[in-house]
């Protein structure tokens, strides 16, 4: 058990019985934590293609109105579960404030594109048309 890398700094100072409850409950969070990864992976594959819908039609990279009702939505179901609301809206003031970067470098990189070949975006809105 003490070999388990979960056990952590607490291998050298925990009793055995104690440190297997501890090695034990880190098992959930790192299943928790995985979870975290997959669904923020998720979220920014959703939101990349916002920020090419963005990009694509010269629409601004952040949308506060669209954030404040997001925040206030969470805000609720976070106090409904019993998650401190305030760590929710920092929370998810932090995932937003990378997504807007993400959408400011779509935005600049098809700026370039688009200045280097200026047919670039009828070509790519003409692809997506047939292929749907
Ligand atoms: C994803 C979007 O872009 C930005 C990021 C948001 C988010 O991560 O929830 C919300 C609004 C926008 O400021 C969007 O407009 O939907």
């Amino acid at each position: 058990m003490s070999t388990d890398p979960r056990a952590g700094e607490a291998a050298a100072y925990v009793e055995s019985g104690i440190l297997e409850e501890l090695v034990s409950m880190r098992a959930s969070i790192d299943n928790i934590d995985a979870t975290l990864v997959y669904l923020l992976a998720e979220r920014f594959k959703a939101t990349q293609r916002v920020g090419v819908l963005k990009a694509r039609h010269q629409l601004p990279a952040a949308d506060p109105s669209r954030e404040k009702n997001q925040i206030a939505r969470l805000k609720r179901l976070a106090d409904d579960a019993q998650l401190d609301p305030e760590f929710a809206e920092k929370f998810l003031n932090f995932i937003i404030e990378e997504v807007i970067r993400h959408h400011e470098a779509i935005s600049a990189s098809r700026g370039a594109t688009t200045e280097e070949d200026g047919a670039e975006v009828g070509a790519e809105a003409t692809a997506e048309t047939e292929n749907r």
